[in-house]
């Protein structure tokens, strides 16, 4: 039978930096119940202010990196080692601190910089290997997908307003004229990240009061973040501080495991 997707789960506390131990718990039981089905962990990780509140991963012995496989849920198309890059970003605050076998990190090719068609369509491919030989669904269905929150709603490189937010077939896909800068990403598209497992969003701070209320108590206006609803039995969770959870109405639920 078709079930409606699960109700958002809201989880706000005092401080970012009382968030970030949670969030690293929570990643924690994720990983634990991924490897126990299947021995590997897929996880997709968004760049902005996400990297830095995954602090509690490192030296957290809970945590098996090499069973980890990462991609990225949106990448901005510049080299590597550019400090505008998501990797550059992941690499400085998280994975050079870590354990983690450097081709567990799925990074876009840049050998493809200068095409982006070629460059989403490898990345999709990159997608295709991990996924498509062990399941038989129509999308890859990620352990977990981290993403942010723009303060016009934006999440991945999804913007309000964009026709990528119609796309229907597609993995990634790519734009060229991003209102954030830099203009040039690649994307995953809603389908991927509405057959996730679970999405976590991560929000902090004043500057996201006000798009955080629009999203989880005005659904309906329809927002790139409103859209993101895991399909059944996937489960989508909002770790947020108290600046930023202020203005909403949206029940929140005391953190638990
Ligand atoms: O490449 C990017 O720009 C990000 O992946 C983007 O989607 C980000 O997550 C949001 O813009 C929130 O960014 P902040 O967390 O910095 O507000």
């Amino acid at each position: 039978m078709h079930q409606p997707p699960n109700p958002p789960v809201l989880y706000s506390f005092p401080s970012a930096s009382d968030l970030s131990p949670a969030l690293a718990q929570f990643i924690a039981k994720a990983q634990k119940e991924s490897l126990e089905k299947k021995g590997r962990f897929t996880v997709a990780l968004s760049g902005g202010s996400l990297p830095k509140q995954l602090k509690d991963l490192i030296g957290n012995a809970a945590i098996k990196w090499d069973k980890w496989q990462v991609f990225y849920a949106d990448e901005r198309v510049v080299p590597l080692d550019h400090p505008d890059s998501n990797h550059h970003l992941c690499m400085s605050e998280l994975f050079e601190h870590v354990p983690i076998p450097h081709q567990n990190i799925h990074t876009l090719d840049p050998t493809f910089l200068d095409d982006l068609e070629e460059l989403s369509d490898a990345y999709e491919q990159q997608l295709i290997r991990e996924f498509a030989q062990r399941d038989t669904a129509r999308f890859p269905i990620f352990d977990l997908i981290l993403l942010g929150i723009g303060p016009d709603g934006h999440t991945c490189s999804l913007f309000p307003g964009h026709e990528l937010l119609r796309e229907e077939d597609r993995w990634v896909a790519y734009i060229e004229n991003s209102p954030k800068p830099p203009p040039k990403r690649i994307t995953f598209t809603f389908p991927v990240v509405n057959h996730a497992a679970r999405v976590a969003f991560v929000a902090t701070g004043e500057g996201k009061v006000d798009i955080l209320s629009d999203v989880l108590d005005y659904p309906e206006k329809g927002l790139p973040s409103s859209r993101v609803r895991p399909a059944y039995p996937g489960q989508l969770y909002w770790f947020v501080d108290d600046s930023a959870s202020a203005k909403v109405q949206y029940p929140k639920s005391p953190f638990s495991l």
